[in-house]
Parts: structure tokens; C-alpha cells; sequence
């Protein structure tokens, strides 16, 4: 399995477990976040935690090894929309959803950290915005949920830039809730977040959710996702993905 689904203590933990591909989404993957989706919204729990195995990666995006045969608009779209549906799911869920960022989490791996509600981040890892690299724009509904965290220049500049960030930068621009640089960090937050009624998160969350609603967040989600795909398939983008698909044989 490529994934792992576990509630304790009414806290409900996706771990991303493909290490030896840095954590790169796949069909199999996306199965599981659909199966989070489904059981977080209809279950008692006080949040979610999404994270991934292993201290190198998060997550590294789309799984370049099987979406390069994406070649068309409409292939790329029917991918890149089941999993923007999924990551807006995940995005509203009536609880806090949390990020934690143990490893690199750039292009795809970077617009679901920037899904979940906060981001705890590891001292060492470095994060960002990469799909410009590959001449496509986010396309999972990462660069509208973007817009929404950060001042609009930092998050026009994360984007644009499409490089990694380090966490002190990600600190600095206020993409990082926290750097969590040792274990008692991260009992910290924890215990902050424990001593607040569930129902009290769930009521903070909603004014978020409503929000949303009022502002279309939807609609500019699946305009992202409509714009990624006619990138994706131009020849720039699979020039760059065969280029890193054959990198070890320069
Ligand atoms: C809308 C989202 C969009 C999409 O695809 O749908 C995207 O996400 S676009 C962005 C796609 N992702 C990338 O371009 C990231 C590529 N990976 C990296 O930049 C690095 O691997 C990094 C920074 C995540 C980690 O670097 P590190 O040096 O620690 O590891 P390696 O690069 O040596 O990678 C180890 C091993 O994993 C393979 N790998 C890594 N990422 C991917 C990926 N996204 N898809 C497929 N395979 C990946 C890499 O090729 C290496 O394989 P090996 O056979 O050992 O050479």
C-alpha cells in the first residue's frame, strides 16, 4: 500500500509511504486521500494530520514516471481535476487539517500542504512551488489556495519563482505555521490545539468554509485546474518532464 490511514485518540493521520519515489503521488495514493476525505468528514475525530514516511520527502508531486503519458489536455485534466476535487474536499473538512512536512514538498506535494489548514514544518526541509520549472502553472488548486494564505505578493513571488524556499524563508513569508525543530515542538502545538473543545475548532473552521463558499473558492479552484491542463500538454511541458525522467542518463 501506498498509504496509511490511521485514527488514534480521535485524531485521524494520513501518511504518504512511497520513500524510495519521494513520496510522489500516484492512482494509489489518490485512492487513499479520496478514503481520508470520505472517512474524516463522516467521522467523530478532532483533526487530521497528513504526512509521509521517511525525513526526505513530504512529498515530490505527481508521480513523473507515470503522468508523463499524460500527453493530451484532456488526459492531464481528468488527472489534475480528480485530484483538485479531492484536495478541496480535504481543504473543507469540518476539522483542523494539519500539514506535517517532514521532508522536501515541492510542485503537487507543495499545493497540499498549502491545502491543510496549518503547516508544521521541519527545520531541514526546503519546499516550493516547482511546476513553473516544467512550463505549467500548480494544478491541484494549490496556487488559488496560495492567494488565500499568503500576502499577494509572497504568494505571486512563491509561484513565480518556482524554486524551494528554506524554512526559514517559508518561516519568513508565512507559508510555515511553525518550524517544529524537535519533538517537544511538536508536543507543543499539539497540546495547544487539545486543550480547546473540538467543537470550538469545528466552529472556527465553518466561518473559514463559509467564506469560501461565498467566494466562489470552487470556481477558481477548477479555473486553476482548467488552465494547468492546456499547459500540460503543449511540448515545453513534456520536454521538461523527459529531461528529469532521463537525467541519469547524461
Ligand atoms: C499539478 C502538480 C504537478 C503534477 O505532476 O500533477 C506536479 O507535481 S509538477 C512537479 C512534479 N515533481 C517534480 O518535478 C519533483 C521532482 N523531484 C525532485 O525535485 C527531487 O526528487 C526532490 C527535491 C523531491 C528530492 O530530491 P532528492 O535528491 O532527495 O531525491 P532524487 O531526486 O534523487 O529522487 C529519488 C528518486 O525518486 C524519483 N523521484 C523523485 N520525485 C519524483 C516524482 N515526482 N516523480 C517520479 N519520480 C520521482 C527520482 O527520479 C529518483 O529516482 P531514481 O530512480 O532513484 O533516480
Amino acid at each position: 500500500m501506498s498509504y496509511k490511514l490511521e485514527i488514534s485518540e480521535q485524531i485521524m493521520t494520513f501518511t504518504i509511504d512511497r520513500p524510495e519515489i519521494r513520496n510522489a503521488i500516484n492512482e494509489d495514493v489518490m485512492v487513499g486521500l479520496e478514503e481520508l476525505a470520505q472517512k474524516a468528514q463522516e467521522s467523530e475525530i478532532r483533526y487530521v494530520v497528513i504526512t509521509a514516511s521517511g525525513s526526505q520527502a513530504f512529498c515530490s508531486g505527481g508521480d513523473l514516471s507515470v503522468f508523463h503519458e499524460l500527453k493530451t489536455e484532456a488526459q492531464a485534466y481528468s488527472m489534475l481535476k480528480r485530484m483538485g476535487d479531492v484536495l478541496y474536499r480535504i481543504k473543507t473538512l469540518p476539522v483542523p487539517v494539519i500539514a506535517l512536512v517532514n521532508g522536501a514538498a515541492v510542485g503537487g506535494g507543495c499545493e497540499i500542504a498549502t491545502a491543510c489548514d496549518y503547516r508544521l514544518i521541519r527545520e531541514h526541509v526546503k519546499c516550493g512551488f516547482i511546476q513553473g520549472t516544467l512550463a505549467i502553472t500548480s494544478g491541484w488548486g494549490g496556487g488559488t489556495y496560495l492567494f488565500e494564505t499568503l500576502q499577494h505578493d509572497r504568494a505571486l513571488q512563491m509561484l513565480t519563482e518556482a524554486r524551494v524556499y528554506t524554512a526559514a524563508e517559508l518561516q519568513q513569508n508565512g507559508w510555515a505555521t511553525e518550524v517544529v525543530r524537535t519533538d517537544e515542538d511538536l508536543h507543543n502545538f499539539f497540546k495547544s490545539m487539545n486543550k480547546i473543545q473540538p467543537e470550538v475548532h469545528r466552529a472556527y473552521k465553518a466561518i473559514a468554509i463559509r467564506k469560501w463558499q461565498e467566494t466562489n473558492l470552487k470556481d477558481r479552484v477548477d479555473a486553476e485546474i482548467q488552465r494547468c491542463a492546456e499547459l500540460w500538454a503543449e511540448d515545453a511541458h513534456h520536454d521538461a518532464v523527459d529531461s528529469f525522467l532521463n537525467k541519469g542518463n547524461k
